[in-house]
């Protein structure tokens, strides 16, 4: 975890390559993106995926910082309309140029134009969408566990189940066989298996989102496994020459991503205290 400077509360990367990328950021403010995850980074984590909503403190630093930097993007697994609808971001200050990628980077909504540019899902989705109740059945899958639509893919989570660990693992193998059988994927994350397309992933979304806007640092804040190939991105582009930050939102639940994080902060209220820092600084 970085230290925090007595000053502003700006915790310090614990490598170089970390502290190369906040001080590119603090220096040429102008030329950075903030990619942000949604769930338990802006929003904290629920039992019931539906009642998510970001950290009353989050939009508001979110809004503090913008103005300073060339672009904030939320890049989410949920759907692009409603983490915008949970987040909040629609009508706040500041975030009138918020992009956000949703479904992985499949789907764009933008504050200008306020729509969501989307492809069709692929029939794969459909057929697992029929197939799902009755396989969960058939494995016996405890109360509790419950199918999340998101309607270019479904998700079932299991942590309103009697025994989540263990009701996942069991879920883990034939969830798989049933989404390679569609032509689909099986993205992990906390206490879910999501059953959707393949060909995107925040990796994808973040680097071309980097390129799109001629950015020349990048930070990027998440806490889950599907948030893995956005800090592998961050690392291939500090090899290309773009510095970058990688910012864990720590829990206890995704240890893989705190280990490879410049700075772990205590979830979304840390994430929140750490972006309202960094617009102090650069305010
Ligand atoms: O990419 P993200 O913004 O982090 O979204 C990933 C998934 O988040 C949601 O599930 C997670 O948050 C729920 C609400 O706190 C929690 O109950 C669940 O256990 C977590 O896995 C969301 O429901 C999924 O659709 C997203 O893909």
């Amino acid at each position: 975890m970085g230290s925090h400077s007595q000053q502003d509360s700006l915790p310090t990367p614990r490598n170089d390559a970390g502290r190369r990328g906040l001080e590119a950021i603090i220096a040429h403010p102008g030329q950075a993106v903030i990619g942000l995850d949604f769930d338990g980074t802006l929003a904290p984590i629920v039992p019931d995926p539906e009642q998510a909503r970001a950290h009353p403190d989050a939009v508001p630093a979110m809004s503090a910082l913008a103005p300073h930097v060339r672009s904030v993007a939320v890049i989410t697994g949920r759907p692009a309309d409603v983490a915008v609808r949970y987040g909040g971001f629609g009508d706040a200050p500041g975030l009138e140029h918020l992009v956000v990628l949703g479904h992985y980077g499949a789907e764009r909504w933008d504050a200008v134009s306020r729509t969501v540019q989307a492809p069709a899902p692929p029939p794969g989705v459909a057929a697992v969408r029929t197939e799902l109740p009755g396989l969960l059945e058939a494995l016996g899958a405890s109360r509790g566990t419950w199918i999340e639509e998101k309607g270019r893919a479904l998700a079932v989570h299991t942590r309103r189940a009697e025994d989540p660990e263990a009701t996942l693992e069991v879920l883990r193998a034939p969830l798989a066989e049933l989404a390679a059988r569609h032509g689909l994927i099986v993205e992990p994350g906390r206490l879910v298996l999501e059953l959707r397309p393949p060909g995107m992933d925040k990796g994808v979304a973040l680097t071309e989102y980097v390129r799109e806007v001629g950015a020349g640092a990048v930070l990027y804040c998440g806490d889950d496994l599907g948030d893995l190939p956005a800090f592998g991105a961050v690392e291939k582009l500090r090899g290309e020459g773009v510095p970058g930050l990688l910012v864990c939102s720590g829990s206890s639940e995704v240890p893989e991503l705190a280990g490879r994080a410049d700075v772990v902060v205590d979830g979304p209220a840390g994430v929140a205290g750490f972006l309202t820092a960094l617009a102090a600084r650069l305010g």
